[in-house]
Formats: structure tokens, sequence, C-alpha cells
């Protein structure tokens, strides 16, 4: 029985990858007790090295590790998670710790299947700059989930960054095209300044520290101001002057367009993992 007051114990498996590793860092740096997170893996060097970095509990053993969990998060990947599943089966019999799962293009149903139709399940889509507290993550609630779990779900969600939760299933594949693949655009775009700015001539290291302050100030600008984001542009933009060259290059060679289009895969690409699954 949970204590007032006590935030729950949760195990998250996979815990010591990329994104259960950036919930759990900025969940601890937003002040959740670390001794009531136990994150697994298989690389008990990985896992070591996780543990010193953020005092929390560490195992191999699933089984083990989801006994007595009142939160378990999966975070492996979606190719591994149907025998993760069929394997924590039989230790979640007759028990209804909440599930939260990360993966993307794993339906609610797959869940169902593998892991039995009592347990209350969350699909949640997170992104990397959860570890820094300023993650967005996508939140869809299945059958049986209470409103206390939802709050356990927000809890979680919450100390990392902001969140959205949508009504429908389809909507966790829109929240991966804009924010969970999202920091990937914003890097592989600062990744093309800084090579253009070394190509012109500029020290690497320099073109770094101005494109990431550039990008950082940029959304915070946009994040503080009351106008949208095409005014923020427009006021860069002098007439005649340098930025409106630059920003017609973009907008001659289809950038919009473009980005739609990456868009449009990204989430398509969600839906066809759920096709690859029914096929198996
Ligand atoms: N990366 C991202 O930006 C985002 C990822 N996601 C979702 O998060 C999930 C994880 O992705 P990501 O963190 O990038 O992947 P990683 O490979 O970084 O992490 C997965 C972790 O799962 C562990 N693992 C694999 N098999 C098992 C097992 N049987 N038992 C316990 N642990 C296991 C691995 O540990 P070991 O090395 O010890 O085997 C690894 O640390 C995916 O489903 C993905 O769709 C969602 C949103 C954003
Ligand atoms: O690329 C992926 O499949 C995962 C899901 C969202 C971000 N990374």
């Amino acid at each position: 029985m949970q204590q007032a007051n006590v935030p729950p114990k949760i195990v998250f498996i996979g815990g010591a990858g990329n994104m259960a590793g950036a919930v759990i860092g900025g969940m601890i740096a937003a002040g959740y007790p670390p001794e009531q997170i136990l994150a697994t893996g298989r690389d008990t060097r990985k896992l070591a090295d996780f543990s010193t970095r953020w005092g929390v509990a560490i195992a191999t053993d699933n089984l083990q590790a989801v006994a007595d969990a009142e939160v378990i998060v999966l975070s492996v990947k979606p190719q591994v998670m149907g025998a993760l599943c069929q394997s924590l089966r039989p230790a979640l019999a007759g028990r209804e710790p909440l599930v939260i799962t990360l993966a993307a293009g794993i339906p609610l149903a797959a869940y169902r299947r593998w892991l039995g139709e009592h347990l209350p399940i969350v699909r949640a889509m997170p992104n990397t700059p959860s570890l820094v507290q300023a993650g967005v993550t996508g939140l869809y609630a299945g059958p049986g989930v209470t409103q206390a779990q939802r709050q356990q779900a927000e809890q979680i969600a919450g100390a990392v960054g902001i969140t959205l939760w949508v009504e429908e299933e389809s909507g966790i594949d829109q929240v991966i095209a804009v924010s969970g693949s999202g920091p990937a655009y914003y890097f592989l775009f600062m990744e093309a300044m800084i090579d253009a700015a070394e190509a012109a001539g500029m020290a690497r290291a320099d073109a770094e520290r101005l494109t990431l302050q550039t990008a950082l100030g940029a959304a915070k600008l946009a994040q503080s101001s009351d106008v949208d984001v095409a005014r923020l542009r427009r006021n860069v933009m002098s007439p005649g002057g340098t930025t409106e060259r630059a920003i017609q290059r973009f907008q001659r060679d289809g950038l919009d367009k473009l980005v739609a289009a990456a868009m449009h895969d990204c989430a398509e690409r969600a839906a066809e993992m759920a096709r690859e699954l029914d096929r198996d």
C-alpha cells in the first residue's frame, strides 16, 4: 500500500537507454526521489554507470523488477517489445500496475494481447529534451485507466516538460511527427548550419556556439512572445536585406513542402510499424 506523499515506485524496463534515461534524468533533476526508481537492462556495465550517475536502483531481472512496481514504464525498441511483454505476463497476472509504454508504432491492442486485457495502459510519446526538463510528452489512455493513474502518468511526464493528452490513439503518431522525432529535425538543421559556417571559414567551435545559442534564443523568444512565429520571422527580415535573401532561397527551394513531406513520412512509418506487427 502506498504511503501518503510517497511518490509511486516506478520500474523502467530499458531504463538506461536513450529515451528512458532522459526521462529518469529529468525526473531526478525535478526532485523525484531516485530510491523510488528502478532501471532494468541487459548490459550490467551500462546499468552500473547509469546508477552511479543518477543514484537509481538497477536490475537485469525484469520479472523480479516488476514484482512490486506500482508503475511500469516500457522503453525497449519496438522490435523487441512483443517478446519482452510476453516474458512479463506471468508476473502481471492478477495485478493491475499502471503500464506506460514509450514505444513508437505499437498500438494499444498489441500490448493487451501480449500482457493481458486487464492492465491499464498509457501510451506516452516523449522526446529526449526531457533530460533537461524541456521535453514534450503526448499521452493516450487506454481502457480502464483511472483518473488517479492518469495523474500518475501526468506527474512523471509533467516533471520533465509539457504534456498533451490525445483523445484518439492516432494522435500519438501526430505527436511523433512533431515532437517525438522533432528534436532530430532541429539537430539536422543545426548540423547543416554549423557545417556551412565552417565551410565559409568560421572555426567549428565558434559555429557550434553561435548556432546553438541562436536556436535557443529563437525558441525562447517565440515562447515568451505574444505574436506568432511568422511575425517574429518577418521582424528579422529587413526589406531588401540579408535575411530576406536567405528566406527567399529556403522558400524557392521548397522548405515548407519538404518539412511537410518529412513529417508525413514520419507519421506514416509509425502506422506502417503497426501494420508490420499485425502481419507477424
Ligand atoms: N530515442 C528517442 O528520441 C525516442 C524513443 N522513443 C521510444 O523509446 C523506446 C526506446 O528507444 P531508445 O531509448 O531510443 O532505445 P535504446 O536502445 O537507447 O534503449 C533501449 C534499452 O532497452 C534495453 N533493453 C533491450 N532489451 C531489453 C530487455 N529484454 N530487458 C531490459 N532492457 C532491455 C537496452 O539495454 P541493453 O543495452 O542493456 O540491452 C537499451 O538500454 C523505443 O520504443 C522508441 O520508440 C520514444 C520517443 C523518443
Ligand atoms: O525514431 C524513432 O522511432 C523514435 C520514436 C520517436 C523518436 N525516436
